[in-house]
């Protein structure tokens, strides 16, 4: 199942929004409506928004040169900066859009339509190479479980989340591929239940064995059943190694370090941002009340409730047994400083 397809023009997306009971694409060609399903999260996960918004600059520069060639540049530069803002955690997103003002710069002068071209082949490079990450980190990370393995992981780090196979549902894939996964456990993951929707869908999908749990119950599990790892993805890492990942993460890891369980994250070089020197530099979503005082659409807290619903936590570095990118898995104390990937814009 693909999350994400560029076509004629058109970027063709499934809204997330509606798994698991409904499998629809919503083909947008408005930068706009893009920034619109970043935010509602019919497209989600570090990855893919970063992939969606490389193709929603695309469609801002088709925009720019149906106007002419004047003030072309300014034009895309302008929609850009919109796009970089449509969620600020994921740091994925700035990496993109800033991948495509590099090639903008590059192509300074050249005719709209000719720059347009080079808009979509840098977007499908950055697909491309995404899909190619996930399945390296697959085998670095199949390597470090043990036959047998029962797995935590929480939200949805999958295919859905990224342009295929996956980051920490990688690892599984990779994992089950050689044999070796017992049990996938996944956090339902409040309040939008990525980890119920998504990733058991996801699971399911390719045969895995996988057990739903609500959130609260993790540390039961662990004590109760046996854990080999929790596994699970990143939206920034910042260079020290502190991870922000889906709220309640920062939860799993402290249960993993208390009984004794390997803490792993995966994430590409793409989610490594070097000029975040430690966890307090990563800006944290914050995002709507009514996602919290109601469940998959009724209201279950009284009106007027005062809620707190950051989308992200961080999880400080030396909870993290290791970091497997593409790269390889890098093992504490962490020092991303000289990562390159992840550009300033502007
Ligand atoms: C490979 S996806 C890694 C993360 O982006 C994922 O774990 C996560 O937290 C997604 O949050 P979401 O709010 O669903 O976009």
């Amino acid at each position: 199942m693909e999350t994400l397809r560029w076509e004629n023009g058109t970027l063709y997306f499934l809204d997330q929004t509606l798994l698991p009971h409904e499998t629809r694409y919503l083909s947008l060609t408005d930068y706009r409506a893009v920034i619109e399903a970043i935010k509602r999260l019919a497209v989600r996960g570090a990855p893919a928004i970063g992939a969606a918004g490389a193709y929603a600059v695309v469609l801002a520069a088709v925009a720019a040169a149906r106007e002419g060639r004047e003030g072309f540049a300014a034009r895309v530069r302008a929609a850009a900066a919109e796009i970089a803002q449509a969620r600020p955690t994921a740091v994925n997103l700035r990496w993109a859009v800033a991948r495509q003002l590099r090639v903008l710069d590059i192509a300074a002068g050249e005719e709209p339509e000719k720059v347009v071209a080079r808009l979509v082949a840098e977007a499908a490079r950055i697909c491309a190479a995404d899909a190619a990450a996930n399945r390296a980190m697959g085998a670095y990370g199949a390597a470090l479980l043990p036959p047998g393995a029962r797995v935590l992981t929480h939200c949805n780090a999958g295919a859905l989340a990224t342009c295929g196979y996956g980051t920490a549902l990688g690892v599984v894939r990779a994992a089950h591929a050689a044999g070796k996964i017992k049990m996938v456990y996944a956090d339902e993951t409040r309040p939008l239940l990525q980890g119920a929707r998504l990733t058991v869908f996801e699971l399911q999908q390719d045969g895995i064995p996988v057990t739903l749990i609500t959130d609260g119950m993790a540390g039961y599990l662990m004590a109760k059943k046996g854990i080999d790892a929790v596994i699970v993805g990143a939206d920034r890492i910042a260079a020290n190694g502190d991870v922000a990942n889906k709220i309640g993460t920062y939860s799993l890891a402290v249960l993993a370090r208390h009984h004794g369980v390997p803490f792993y994250v995966a994430a590409p070089l793409s989610t490594i941002d070097a000029a975040a020197s430690d966890g307090s530099a990563i800006p944290i979503e914050e995002r709507d009340a009514a996602e919290v005082t109601s469940f998959a659409g009724v209201a279950v807290a009284p009106p007027g409730t005062r809620v707190w619903n950051p989308a992200f936590d961080v999880t400080p570095a030396d909870l993290v047994s290791a970091i497997i990118t593409e790269k390889g898995v890098f093992y504490p104390p962490y020092n991303f400083k000289d990562n390159q990937e992840v550009l300033p814009i502007g």
